[in-house]
């Protein structure tokens, strides 16, 4: 028997961010392999027209929790959805459900955050760093816990190269990022967040680093992990190869490169691309669980979950790999052929733009026009040009993380543990083979 299963047996857990990506894998795992669980709360946001149950059931209908469902129709009643909004003061949450929280609570798993590059500073210290805070608070007052483990990204010091399992300090306290966003103004903000953020590249990142100093300054006695994951993509195993429902990161690209609407971007073909698929992201995370709460170790640890070190896969050889996908499988109704075409001079990639992507816009929607419909192909390849600027910081650099701490951890994992239970390591090994199944789920995601 798995320890690491047995462990979650008998626990009340606390996740958050549990309607998200990698949330949402994290509760399919544990329902699978830990029937016996006591139950999972999740922190909800309500959303309006959708109950917490509906919200609950929407997720439990994905195929994503199909395996579960079959061995245990009655799932749902494992989870226990609370109210809570963390942009909020006390997460906005009932007394009731914060009594409940507070005395039953085992382990935390802290996955909410706003992922995305363009939020507003305020809004991502309010999610990424203050919301993080509370949550210690909370935890501190829960007699029961055993563990907390906070997600963090290999990316929040991305102005560094050669990244340890260590905390980097950052230029300004948080404390004083956090006085500093209750009196300034949204405008001043904006325009002070450049010279904040310096050598990060958005304020995701930058947020997220902040997040990470605010756990070791405020984490006091509590048991605390930390995982970094790197760029986190489609199941490569568990619970079937290949889910993904979202179109962060390299997915919304590699649509837009089956359907042809994207053929050139300013990447560095011979730069590591460092993906790591989500159930083994999870698999560390539950592994990270069970030894802190187990073992207790002296001091915070953090784990790196990222591949490149070990195998590393080229931004060339994902393009390969997506274009050979795209030819067994393309898309039925594609705007042009698909093709990869990578530059790393600005100026250059400003000449495909125009001439591969606006251009060819530009005359659809002529035609389109001159048919009688409404133009759209510009709009759409603005938007495109856009995230793919966005993400260009990080397809024109490699970073090289360590993982002893990943290492050790699997050397501390029973044999039965170490065969079930696939970390990083080995994922490594089946990079092109998880690559290659990232466009198929894909394109089922973007016909449902
Ligand atoms: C040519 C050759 C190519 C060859 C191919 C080679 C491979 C390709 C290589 C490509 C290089 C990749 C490099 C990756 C590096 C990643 C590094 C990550 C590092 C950190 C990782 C992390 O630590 S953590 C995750 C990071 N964080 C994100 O990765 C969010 C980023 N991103 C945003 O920050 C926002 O995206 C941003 C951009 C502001 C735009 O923002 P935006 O507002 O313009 O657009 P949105 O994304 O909001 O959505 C737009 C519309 O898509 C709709 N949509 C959403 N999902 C949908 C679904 N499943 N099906 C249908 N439609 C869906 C949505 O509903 C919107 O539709 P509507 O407008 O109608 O509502
Ligand atoms: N995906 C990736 O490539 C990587 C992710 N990570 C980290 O992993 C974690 C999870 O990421 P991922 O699953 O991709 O992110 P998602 O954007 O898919 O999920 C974010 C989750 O946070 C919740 N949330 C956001 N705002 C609030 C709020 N105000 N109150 C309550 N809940 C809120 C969302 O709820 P709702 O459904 O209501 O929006 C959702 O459940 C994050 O900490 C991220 O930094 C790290 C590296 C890579």
């Amino acid at each position: 028997m798995s320890m690491i299963a047995a462990f979650y047996g008998n626990k009340s857990i606390l996740i958050t961010g549990a309607t998200g990506f990698l949330g949402k894998v994290l509760m399919e795992k544990l329902l699978r392999t830990s029937p016996h669980l006591k139950v999972i709360y999740i922190l909800v946001r309500p959303k309006a027209g959708q109950t917490l149950q509906q919200r609950v059931f929407q997720i439990l209908d994905s195929k994503l929790f199909e395996k579960v469902k079959e061995s245990c129709p009655n799932v749902h009643e494992k989870i226990r959805p609370i109210s809570a909004d963390l942009d909020q003061r006390d997460f906005a949450m009932g007394k009731e459900d914060m009594q409940e929280l507070l005395a039953s609570t085992n382990i935390i798993f802290h996955c909410a955050a706003t992922v995305r590059f363009d939020a507003h500073l305020r809004n991502a210290v309010q999610l990424n760093v203050i919301a993080t805070q509370q949550l210690l608070v909370m935890a501190s007052q829960m007699p029961k816990l055993e563990a907390f483990i906070h997600f963090s990204t290999a990316f929040s010091n991305c102005n560094l190269n050669q990244i340890d399992e260590v905390i980097y300090p950052c230029p300004v306290e948080p404390r004083k990022i956090i006085d500093s966003m209750e009196w300034l103004d949204d405008t001043i903000i904006e325009e002070i967040t450049p010279k904040l953020i310096r050598d990060w590249p958005n304020t995701y990142t930058y947020t997220k680093a902040l997040g990470e100093m605010v756990i070791q300054q405020e984490g006091g006695n509590l048991n605390i992990a930390i995982i970094r994951p790197s760029i986190v993509g489609p199941s490569w195993q568990e619970p079937f190869p290949g889910w993904v429902d979202n179109l962060n990161g390299p997915s919304g690209m590699i649509i837009a490169t089956g359907k042809g609407f994207l053929r050139s971007i300013r990447a560095t073909p011979m730069a590591v691309a460092d993906l790591i698929p989500v159930d083994m992201v999870v698999n560390l995370t539950l592994a990270a669980g069970w030894y802190t709460a187990v073992h207790r170790p002296k001091s915070l640890l953090i784990y790196h979950s990222t591949t490149g070190g070990l195998n590393p896969c080229k931004w060339s050889e994902m393009g390969l790999q997506v274009l050979a996908s795209f030819k067994k499988i393309p898309f039925e109704k594609a705007f042009r052929r698909p093709n990869a075409n990578f530059t790393t001079n600005s100026l250059s990639a400003q000449y495909w733009n125009a001439v591969t992507h606006r251009a060819p816009a530009i005359v659809y929607d002529c035609y389109l026009v001159l048919t009688g419909r409404k133009p759209r192909m510009m709009k759409l390849m603005t938007r495109l040009l856009k995230t793919i600027s966005m993400l260009e910081y990080f397809t024109n650099r490699s970073w090289e993380w360590t993982s002893a701490n990943s290492e050790m951890l699997r050397s501390e994992m029973s044999p039965e543990d170490q065969r079930v239970t696939v970390l990083t390591t080995q994922a490594a090994r089946n990079r092109m083979d998880c690559i290659s199944r990232y466009c198929l789920p894909l394109r089922k995601s973007l016909a449902g």
